[in-house]
């Protein structure tokens, strides 16, 4: 049997403060398969972020291993894109949206190829005309389309989302939802998509992972019962929808104080 694209292993991470070792994972242990879509949900403060700092190389953790593709990684691993919530702080603002899509490939990446890339990354998110233009010129939305055209010139095999979408408005989150679910059937990806929003994490992924709160040790895993494509209207209508919905939410609740609201 092939090994899992990702394999989380006794993963742990304590943050050195003033008031002494803040433990936040204390051995969370999980695997993604090739073709996931996983969110991990939780509450405010569990962890999410720190997990995916250190499944990207950012944070050096305390504990554990990471493996991609069978491989145990240390340091910022290949076959890895991460898309952040804050767009403004990803994007250079000096550069025009064609170089910023293709600024990660540059020195591992042959020019012409580079082109090819951009274009046709922009060209998924819908972006191909926007390449001459700067990040500033753009809405917050289209600014988002163009961290994820970014990620998508890198072909990761395993694309990690902190939040991408908590700063835009509903109307545009829908439709970059949508957009996300496109794109990752087009580049064949697999997605691990940090959210506070259990209606989102159900609407995207084939899994749920819900983390306890900090210092994390367990985790719930639901299985999204829903067939693909989904539709931001008769998906949310479906039962299947609804109880994997309340399910989620009810494990974030228990899961203690700061849990969010259903
Ligand atoms: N550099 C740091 N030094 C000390 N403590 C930190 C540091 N970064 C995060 N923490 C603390 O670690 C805990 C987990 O933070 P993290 O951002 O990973 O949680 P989260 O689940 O992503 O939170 P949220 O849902 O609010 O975004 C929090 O209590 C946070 O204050």
């Amino acid at each position: 049997m092939s090994p899992a694209l990702l394999e989380v292993t006794d993963l742990r991470h304590s943050y050195q403060t003033r008031q002494g070792e803040h433990t936040v994972l204390d051995g969370l242990t999980f695997s993604v398969e090739r073709g996931e879509f996983v969110s991990i949900v939780g509450p405010s403060g569990c962890g999410k972020t720190t997990l995916l700092r250190s499944l990207s190389g950012l944070l050096r953790p305390s504990g554990g291993t990471v493996a991609l593709g069978g491989t145990v990684i240390d340091g910022v691993p290949q076959g890895l894109a991460m898309v952040f919530q804050d767009y403004r702080g990803s994007l250079f603002p000096w550069r025009r949206v064609g170089e910023n899509v293709e600024f990660p490939l540059l020195g591992s990446v042959p020019k012409s190829e580079r082109r090819r890339r951009t274009e046709e990354s922009l060209e998924a998110v819908g972006l191909a005309a926007a390449a001459d233009r700067y990040p500033w010129q753009l809405s917050g939305g289209m600014q988002q389309r163009v961290a994820i055209a970014r990620a998508l010139a890198m072909r990761p095999e395993l694309l990690l989302m902190d939040e991408p979408f908590a700063s835009v408005d509903a109307q545009t989150r829908s439709d970059l939802e949508d957009l996300l679910l496109r794109v990752r059937e087009q580049f064949d990806m697999t997605i691990l998509f940090v959210t506070h929003d259990v209606d989102e994490s159900v609407y995207l992924s084939t899994r749920v992972l819900s983390l306890s709160k900090a210092p994390t040790v367990q985790t719930a895993d639901v299985t999204v019962p829903l067939a693909f494509p989904r539709d931001q209207i008769t998906t949310r209508e479906e039962g299947a929808f609804v109880t994997t919905r309340s399910e989620v939410a009810r494990l974030i609740r228990q899961a203690g104080p700061g849990g969010l609201a259903a």
